[in-house]
């Protein structure tokens, strides 16, 4: 029999009444007390840890949040509070921003031991790729950690400082395709750096070059990648919202229309299975011996590699590094653009140097000074991952200068606030090359020998930075040793402006499409640039293939 029933027959129908509000007002008791229960704990807490705005019961500071770009906002709090980093609440947990290079560094690299996990990310980690993948993972245990150990190793592996080396011969062609492309189209830049970034990758990864800017690769996997890089954006919509309200997630996803477009079905992992199989394909096609996924495959039985964790490794070449350098390249072409005077030290050293027969090299580094600089500062002013990429969070609870920062908060270093310091960087929207030049009034202290943090820090820094670092340094030097880059004329013959603040919403975030006049800077120099590039063209059809797999298509054949 129902209590309903058994109640109903005992008592009067009022009394019933009665009963059912007094079990409604039980069960809102229970509820009221537990989330008063709870806020005690958020309250008790905030006054432990650095300072931030007042946080509500259930919702934290979630819907105080600006509609795009937080980061400006977080590095606001912290000269409000007066403070180093500062912590907001997003739902009931505490997150910590970091917004002065001094204390990143006192935290993510002198503690580094300390700060080497990742926090609990539901939206970026638990609905993507999860613990299969070494950028989400979580490392308090030391089965995690030796998990870690091991996709970190192999990455190294594919991109690591010594192995990079290897790689200079055709990421020097692939860059020479990139000037060679800038003679013909030049108001597709954007397309041939991303060409260029997902090229360099492709062959590491796959033995096999993209030709072409429509290759499936760069139209369908780097579009999934840079709608990934979305994700971990603290906001107030969906799905960002559901890092504040996690109990959502649980919500079967046809039911959940919040959960559109994260992860997949139950027991479907086409993201995963299509990066696997691109490896596979890659570890059977014969030559290119020493390309990363017949590497991986080698190793697969030793290390007990799963499916899973071979699909985020070789995966992870695309999503890590590919949208950040070519990125990066675009945010060097609005610098060069905005800020021409800094470009004619750069043309008096690479003419002295290099001279116009001949592009620079990598060995030409050590001899221009001035455009290693430059480099730099394409890196500190508008640096990719303007938020430090996924946040770190301590493996124990931790103290700063009396602050408690508890075990597993996810902890964000604050790229833009700690590039945009005008303490270490005057004037920090000027693109400056001068402050990474020795001995020059405009350079200031900050931590660390590269003077800036573009990469990450400690356990977790970017695997692929010297890829990185080497690629952007050879394709911006080239790029100004070859061209003029100058306002685009309307059809006035006005300059169009360029805004130099107008940028895209991302994890890795990149200028919003701007018009730039880019031309040869001379008759030899564009014979010279036409001879390179055929050069390089002939020596990388060692690269050409096709795939067999799509991934806008995979999964759905029979
Ligand atoms: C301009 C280009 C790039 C920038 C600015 C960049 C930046 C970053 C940043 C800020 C992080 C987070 C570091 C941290 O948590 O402290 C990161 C992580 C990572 N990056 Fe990059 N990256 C770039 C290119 C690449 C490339 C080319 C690859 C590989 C091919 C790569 C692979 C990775 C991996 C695997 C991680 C995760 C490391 C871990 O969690 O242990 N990145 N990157």
């Amino acid at each position: 029999m129902a209590i309903s029933e058994l109640v109903s027959g005992i008592l009067p129908s009022s009394s019933t009444h009665i009963t059912a509000t007094n079990m409604l007002v039980l069960v809102l008791s229970i509820a009221g007390l537990a989330v008063l229960i709870d806020y005690a704990r958020m309250l008790n807490l905030r006054r432990k840890m650095p300072p931030g705005p007042m946080p509500w019961p259930i919702i934290g500071n979630t819907f105080q949040l600006p509609d795009n770009k937080p980061w400006f906002y977080f590095e606001e709090l912290s000269k409000k509070y007066e403070v180093p980093l500062i912590t907001y609440w997003i739902g009931r947990n505490p997150t910590v921003w970091i917004n002065d290079a001094w204390t990143a560094s006192e935290l993510l690299e002198k503690r580094a031991g300390i700060y080497c996990s990742r926090p609990r990310m539901l939206v970026f980690a638990e609905l993507g790729s999860g613990q299969n993948n070494l950028v989400n993972m979580i490392t308090t245990t030391p089965e995690a950690r030796d998990r870690w150990r091991v996709q970190r190793k192999i990455t190294h592996h594919g991109v690591g400082i010594q192995q990079v080396r290897r790689y200079r011969e055709f990421q020097n062609d692939e860059s020479k395709v990139v000037a060679f492309d800038l003679l013909t189209a030049p108001e597709q830049f954007v397309a041939h750096f991303e060409r260029y970034a997902t090229s360099v990758v492709s062959i590491i990864g796959f033995g096999r070059r993209v030709a072409r800017s429509e290759d499936p690769i760069i139209t369908e996997v780097i579009k999934v990648m840079q709608r990934a890089a979305e994700l971990n954006v603290p906001g107030k919509t969906f799905p960002m919202l559901l890092e504040t309200f996690p109990l959502l997630a649980k919500v079967p996803t046809k039911y959940a229309p919040w959960k559109h477009g994260l992860g997949g079905k139950r027991g479907s992992h086409r993201g995963h299975d299509f990066f696997y199989s691109l490896a596979a394909e890659a570890n059977e096609n014969p030559g290119h011996e020493d390309c990363y996924s017949k590497h991986i495959f080698k190793e697969q039985e030793k290390l007990g590699l799963r499916p899973q964790e071979i699909s985020a490794l070789t995966g992870n070449l695309f999503g890590a590094g590919s949208d950040t350098s070519s990125s990066t390249l675009v945010t060097a072409i609005l610098a060069m653009r905005a800020f021409p005077e800094t470009l004619i030290p750069a043309w008096e050293e690479l003419d002295r140097v290099v001279g116009s027969d001949r592009s620079p090299t990598f060995e030409d580094d050590v001899n221009l000074p001035y455009m290693r600089a430059f480099v730099k500062e394409v890196f500190r002013w508008r640096s990719v991952a303007i938020i430090g990429g996924q946040p770190h969070a301590p493996v124990q609870d931790d103290y700063y200068k009396g602050w408690l920062i508890p075990k597993l908060t996810w902890v964000q270093g604050n790229i833009w606030a700690i590039h945009h310091h005008d303490r270490e960087f005057p004037e920090p929207d000027r693109f400056n090359p001068m402050r990474f030049m020795k001995d020059s009034p405009d350079a200031r202290p900050f931590p660390g020998e590269r003077g800036y943090m573009t990469f990450g820090w400690g356990r977790r820094v970017c695997s692929g930075q010297a890829l990185a670092e080497q690629g952007t340094w050879l394709t911006v030097a080239r790029l100004i040793w070859g061209f003029r880059i100058e306002a685009a004329l309307d059809k006035d013959g006005k300059a169009i402006p360029v805004d130099i603040l107008d940028y895209t919403n991302g994890l890795n975030w990149r200028p919003q499409p701007f018009k730039v006049s880019i031309k040869p800077r001379s008759e030899s120099i564009r014979q010279a640039i036409v001879r390179e590039g055929e050069q390089a063209l002939a020596d990388l059809a060692q690269y050409e293939g096709e795939t067999q797999y799509r991934m806008s298509t995979f999964g759905k054949k029979t």
